[in-house]
């Protein structure tokens, strides 16, 4: 595998699933995804050196430019993250993930109305909860 290969196949991955994305919104559902654009740009321009630009520019191909209302990211330190996985996978090695990392944490200062960071090491409960409070703080619902 060669870094160019792995991001056009989640790319075109990506491509197919938008599909199924916009058939969604068009009839007013709120959709909700583990893992977008946004990991690309981290895992692929930051973490494997492919470089930001070409992702994002890539990512707005492959997605007509379709971008979520809100994004949370759940940030942690690389070390807790790999004590918490026990068994990793190809993309769970430690300097691999500190620029994953950076590449996060970058697009979260520049998209600071979109990306929401939240603190990893709050509990599952806690997180829901800023999760819960952030989505009713951007959204009025009736019931
Ligand atoms: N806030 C948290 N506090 C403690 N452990 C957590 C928390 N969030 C996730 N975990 C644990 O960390 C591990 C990886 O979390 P997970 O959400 O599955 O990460 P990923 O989606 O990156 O694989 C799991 O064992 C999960 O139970
Ligand atoms: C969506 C996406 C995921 N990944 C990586 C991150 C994950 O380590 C791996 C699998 O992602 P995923 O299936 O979301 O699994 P998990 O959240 O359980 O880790 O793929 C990329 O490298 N680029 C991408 O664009």
């Amino acid at each position: 595998m060669t870094p160019k290969a792995e991001l056009l196949l989640f790319l075109a991955s990506r491509n197919l699933l938008v599909e199924d994305i916009k058939h969604y919104l068009f009839r007013g559902y709120f959709v909700v995804l583990d893992r977008y654009v946004d990991s690309s740009v981290a895992y692929q321009g930051f973490g494997r050196g492919l470089g930001k630009e070409v992702v994002e520019k890539l990512n707005a191909f492959a997605t007509d430019g379709l971008i979520p209302d809100v994004t949370f990211y759940i940030d942690i330190d690389v070390e807790t993250a790999l004590r918490r996985k026990g068994e990793l996978n190809r993309f769970e090695k430690r300097e691999f993930l500190e620029r994953v990392r950076k590449g996060y944490l970058l697009l979260a200062e520049e998209h600071p109305e979109r990306i929401v960071i939240l603190d990893g090491n709050r509990t599952v409960e806690e997180i829901h909860r800023m999760v819960v409070e952030e989505i009713e703080r951007r959204w009025k619902f009736d019931g």
